[in-house]
């Protein structure tokens, strides 16, 4: 039995792959303060917020069970990513559901912003009826300047586009073919500030976009530019934006975020031309419900180990290549298991070579699996694949990822290079069609081996009868051999062997493994 706790305000029928799971208890208390939550966050295994919950990093770490935090909508800069990925919990966001709601909240507030609606309103039902104090501006032939093209980004143009604007972006990731698709021009930031008419932000809220908009960007534009904000307080400095509206540079604003939310009493709201809403880009009954779906379905998965979409605090990797990554999760975690108790120490540096059809795919998710498996070995705390990276840096352990184009025994080929103060180990691994994963080398030895079971690794002189002396202290006590592998560099010279066994080796019999003459090392390898 999971138990979800939801904490903000969420739509009913959205919730309800949740509330319908035999598996899930789901506890509804919303307007929990901060150290109510702390308190009862030890409970549960997912929690579940829009944006008023503050899941900071005290919440995060007393949540012992928490598996997954999930966030109706897009922005999740009411939770602390860097202590949840530290914890390895999962962070998940609904960022399809809310795009056209916060999309056409952004255009009615433009259109509300150029023909003064909220202050006519306000003047009519005030008892005046004054046409004149009201004049706006059309839409039609005006330059519109998007900062940021993301979903949103993208929906606004394509509407203002249909009001007949000249839609400019800015967006470092915005491609040249993307935007002639778009219909649209692609420029640099101060171009499309020096050119709109009206600037409409949606970035999210960063390092690089906090105050993107300050006094120094607001001497860049027009005179009587409009500036819209739907998409995070903070993006725009808004002490700036308030003294370029009273110098005139600024004829307007629209603004549903603000730095510090609920902003009642922001001097902002003091001036007749700001237009604002408490944060309703996301407020209505299709986006709320879509959200809450998206993200009900994404918990489910997660509690139930099913293959799911949308984690923030790792990188998006496209469904298709996660396809083709999937069958080498096992080998890597093997192989880093394998490796760290072959070195049995800490390692320094970690080398990952992806060779042959991997060469071309996005592997982080194959490197964490392997860090996940070298770190799970020593270290007590939960390493997952969200926190695997983040553990490794924290211990001191650098690891470097390489590709290599082909290899010329396998379609792919992963090497793992292991360096400690004392030790050097590098082991391969492939997947063999119709065999599964496959070790394929130790150091410079060749082998054969799946990487399953109890292992023992034996490393010895080659020479006649060893092989025997071996097979018989086993046998002796009781430990039956179900495969052997051997490899040795010249005949004569030193050489391996790897055998499956069925059950774990007592100490002593590892002792009189060791002592036979012409056996350099024998371990044992759990796996
Ligand atoms: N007011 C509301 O209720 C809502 C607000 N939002 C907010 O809207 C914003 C946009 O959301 P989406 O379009 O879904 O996100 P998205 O992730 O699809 O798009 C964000 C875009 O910003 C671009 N970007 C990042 N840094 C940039 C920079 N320094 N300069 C220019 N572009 C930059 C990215 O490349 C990306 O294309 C987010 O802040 C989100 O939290 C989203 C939904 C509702
Ligand atoms: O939950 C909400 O209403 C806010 C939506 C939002 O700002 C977002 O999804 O980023």
């Amino acid at each position: 039995m999971f138990n979800v706790l939801i904490s903000d305000p969420l739509n009913e029928e959205g919730i309800e792959p949740l509330l319908k799971a035999k598996d899930i208890r789901v506890h509804i208390e919303t307007g929990l303060k901060p150290e109510a939550l702390q308190s009862v966050i030890p409970d549960y295994h997912a929690l579940l917020v829009r944006s008023q919950t503050q899941v900071s990093a005290n919440i995060i770490n007393a949540g012992s069970k928490l598996k997954v935090i999930g966030r109706a909508g897009v922005g999740v800069d009411n939770i602390d990513l860097k202590a949840a990925t530290q914890k390895g919990i999962m962070v998940l966001n609904a960022p399809e559901g809310n795009t056209i709601s916060a999309a056409e909240h952004t255009f009615a507030m433009m259109m509300a912003l150029s023909r003064n609606i909220p202050q006519a309103y306000k003047s009519l039902v005030g008892g005046e009826w004054n046409r004149k104090a009201f004049q706006g501006a059309e839409l039609n032939r005006k330059v519109i300047g998007i900062i940021g093209l993301g979903r949103i980004g993208a929906e606004v143009a394509k509407r203002a586009k249909a009001f007949n604007m000249k839609v400019v972006a800015y967006d470092p990731f915005l491609t040249k073919e993307r935007a002639e698709k778009l219909g649209i021009e692609k420029a640099e930031l101060d171009m499309v500030l020096a050119a709109a008419d009206f600037i409409t932000v949606h970035t999210p809220l960063t390092q690089e976009t906090k105050h993107l908009i300050n006094s120094e960007k607001f001497n860049m534009m027009k005179d009587g530019v409009r500036i819209i904000n739907c998409a995070r307080g903070g993006i725009i400095d808004e002490d700036d934006l308030y003294h370029a509206i009273k110098d005139g540079k600024v004829a307007g604003a629209a603004l549903d975020v603000f730095e510090k939310e609920p902003a009642t009493g922001h001097p902002l709201l003091t001036l007749p031309q700001v237009i604002a809403t408490p944060h309703l880009g996301a407020s209505t009954v299709e986006a709320q419900k879509n959200v809450a779906v998206d993200v009900s379905e994404g918990i489910l998965k997660v509690l139930h180990d099913q293959p799911f979409r949308n984690i923030v605090n790792y990188p998006p990797i496209p469904s298709e290549m996660m396809k083709k990554l999937t069958p080498y999760f096992g080998l890597c975690e093997k192989m880093g298991e394998m490796a760290i108790q072959l070195v049995k120490e800490k390692p320094d540096e970690i080398t990952i070579t992806y060779s042959g059809e991997l060469m071309d795919l996005e592997t982080t998710p194959l490197t964490r699996s392997i860090l996940k498996g070298i770190l799970s070995y020593y270290l007590s705390a939960k390493v997952n694949f969200i926190n695997a990276a983040f553990m490794a840096k924290e211990h001191d352990i650098a690891y470097t990822v390489e590709k290599k184009p082909y290899h010329q025994s396998f379609t792919s080929l992963i090497t793992l290079h292991v360096k400690t103060g004392n030790h050097e180990r590098v082991i391969a691994g492939t997947l063999i069609e119709g065999y599964g994963p496959r070790i394929i080398r130790i150091g410079e030895y060749h082998i054969d081996v799946s990487p399953e079971g109890h292992l023992l690794f034996v490393h010895h002189h080659d020479l006649p009868g060893l092989i025997g002396k071996v097979g018989s202290i086993l046998g002796e006590h009781g430990v039956n051999i179900a495969t052997m592998q051997v490899g040795r560099k010249t005949a004569g010279g030193q050489a391996i062997m790897m055998l499956s066994v069925d059950k774990k080796i007592e100490k002593d019999v590892m002792e009189r493994l060791e002592n036979i003459e012409d056996i350099m090392s024998v371990q044992e390898i759990d796996l």
